[in-house]
Parts: C-alpha cells; structure tokens; sequence
C-alpha cells in the first residue's frame, strides 16, 4: 500500500547508471518513463569513451542524461572542454551533475566543484543546469561547516551565473535526518529542487558494503533505520519503508517545498525500474 505522500516523493524520480552499465539500460528501458533523467557516472575505472556511449544511449532512448563531472578527477581544462565537447555533440550537456569526486588529492586544477562553476567553462558547451551534491547524513571526511559553506557558494555561483541549480544528495537512509536536513537548506534560503539519493532495491551486503565505502549512515545503525533485520541479511532491501517514513516527514514539513527521489541503482538499473512501477502501482 502506497500511501498519497511517497507516490508525490516518486513523482519524477531520477537513475543512475555507470558507463559501464549500457547492457543493463538496454534491459531496463522499456519499463522507464519517457523523459525520466538517468546520471552517468564519473568513476576511476571509466573512460571518455565509455561514458560518452553511455550518455548517448540514455538519449536515444528518450532519456534525459545527467552526466557527472569530478572535479578532482580532471587532470586539466583541456579534459574538462573535451569531455563537454563530446556531451555537447551529442546533446547531452545541458545537464550535468558537478561534484567534487573521491581522489584525496586533485589531479588537476580543480581542487572542488566550485572551481568548475566559476571556471566559466560550462556555459561555453550549452550547460543550462548544474546538480551539486548535498549530504544530510554528513561525510566522512568534510566538516559539515566546510559542506554548508560550499553548498551556498556553488548554490551563489550558479546564480549568479545563470545557470539552474539542484541539489542531489548523497544516499540516505535515515528519513529523519533528511527532514531536518531538507528544512536546515531551505532556512539558508536555497530554493531549488532538492533529490534525495537513495538506493534502489539491492543485495543487503552489497548495500552495506557500498554505505561503508562512501561512509554513509556509519553511526545511525542503517540496518535497523531501513528495516533490515539480521534474518533477512543475505536477502533484498528496497526503498519501501523510507520512502513511505520520508513523504510522511515531508507532508507535515510545507517549507520543505520541491522534494524528488534519486535512485541508486549500484548495477540493478532493471530491479530499480521495476520496482518503481510497482511502488507507484499499489494502491
Ligand atoms: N554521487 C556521487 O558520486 C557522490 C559523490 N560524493 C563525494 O563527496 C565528496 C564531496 O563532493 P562535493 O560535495 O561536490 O564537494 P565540493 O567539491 O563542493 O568540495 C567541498 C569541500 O570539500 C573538499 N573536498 C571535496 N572532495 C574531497 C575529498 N574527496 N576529500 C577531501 N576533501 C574534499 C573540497 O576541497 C572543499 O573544501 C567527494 O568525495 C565526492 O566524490 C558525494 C555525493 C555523491
Ligand atoms: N563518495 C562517493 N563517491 C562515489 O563515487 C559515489 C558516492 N559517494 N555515492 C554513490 C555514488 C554511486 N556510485 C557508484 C559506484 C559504483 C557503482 C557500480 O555499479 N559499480 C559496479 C562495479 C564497479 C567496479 O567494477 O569496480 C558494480 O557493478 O557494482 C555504481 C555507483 C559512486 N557514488
């Protein structure tokens, strides 16, 4: 049973694919509405190659691309123009999600996604939107003043330089950090659409293994926040129980204004789209 609140938080959700995951968009196509926007990731084990082919099949599919961008990944603004070059011929750069990226230390001359904004780079290849990553579960290694600081200087910069801004986060899994979260960005005064990431439908370990990499949800005890419990460990976990907990926490929360899903697919594009239609099907 679909409460009226989770369906309103699934209502235009957004996938997420690698570069190298074409056979499993392939799969999946036909049960993924038209139009919905699919990101492609910037991992250290792509390439230009593979991440341009992906984006052109999102597109050809009738898709919309999000490609990533890693700042600390570029090794130099020639990368950086090639890179958008090659979305920008395949009209795939309107959209782009900007973030900073893992290495811990910048291959190149951007050091954080905020010099890639204000670079004035992605205006140049046709770049409308810019995604930049938001943290309501904290990270790892970046002090939440130095996250918030950054989140209103590239929210600024995107302004100021034209471009529409949205802020996806990092996955979640603790629906009442995310509400506080959702209301500490908008008391900042940032408007824009706000997408949650949360993972799609996956193996628990997988999942655990993926949350303890990014170091998400380390001292909120996940398994117990996402309804795992120790029986069902070596079995599937999907986004029921939050999504109907994170609408629920939105609707009684107006100031949280414009709020959508972000899926994270981690391999199971298909899996993820299926369950989505079924999500938004029960009732
Ligand atoms: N979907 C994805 O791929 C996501 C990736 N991330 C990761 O989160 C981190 C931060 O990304 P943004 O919020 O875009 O940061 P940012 O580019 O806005 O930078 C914010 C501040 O954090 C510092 N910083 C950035 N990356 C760092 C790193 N890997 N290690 C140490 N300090 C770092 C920057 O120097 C800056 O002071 C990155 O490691 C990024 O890859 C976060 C969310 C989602
Ligand atoms: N800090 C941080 N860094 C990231 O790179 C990152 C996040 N957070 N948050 C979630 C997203 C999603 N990410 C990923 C990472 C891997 C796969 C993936 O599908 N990997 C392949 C195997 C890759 C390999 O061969 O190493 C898979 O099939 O699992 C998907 C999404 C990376 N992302």
């Amino acid at each position: 049973m679909t409460t009226p609140a989770a369906r309103k938080l699934l209502d235009g959700f957004s996938l997420e694919m690698t570069g190298k995951d074409i056979p499993g968009l392939n799969e999946a196509h036909h049960t993924i509405p038209q139009g919905t926007k699919i990101n492609v990731t910037f991992l250290g084990n792509e390439d230009l190659e593979m991440r341009i082919a992906a984006s052109k099949a999102v597109k050809d599919f009738g898709f919309v691309p999000v490609p990533h961008i890693s700042a600390r990944r570029l090794q130099s603004q020639e990368q950086l123009e090639e890179f958008l070059g090659r979305l920008q011929d395949i009209g795939a750069s309107e959209r782009i999600f900007c973030v900073g990226g893992d290495p811990a230390t910048p291959e190149g001359p951007y050091p954080d996604s905020l010099t890639v904004i204000q670079s004035g780079v992605l205006q140049r290849y046709g770049v409308r939107e810019v995604s930049i990553a938001g943290y309501p579960e904290g990270h790892p290694d970046i002090p939440d003043e130095v996250l918030w600081q950054h989140l209103e200087e590239k929210s600024a910069a995107l302004a100021t330089q034209g471009l529409d801004a949205v802020v996806l986060t990092q996955f979640a899994f603790d629906a009442e950090a995310v509400q506080q979260w959702v209301l500490d960005v908008r008391s900042r005064g940032i408007e824009s659409e706000i997408r949650i990431g949360t993972p799609g439908p996956a193996g628990i370990k997988r999942l655990l293994g993926y949350a303890r990499r990014f170091g998400v949800g380390a001292s909120t005890g996940i398994v117990k926040k996402y309804g795992f419990s120790l029986t069902n460990l070596m079995g599937t976990a999907g986004p029921d129980r939050f999504m109907e907990e994170l609408g629920n926490l939105l609707e009684v929360a107006p100031a949280s204004g414009n709020v959508r899903t972000h899926f994270y697919t981690f391999g199971g594009l298909l899996a993820t789209a299926e369950w989505a239609h079924e999500f938004a099907a029960q009732h």
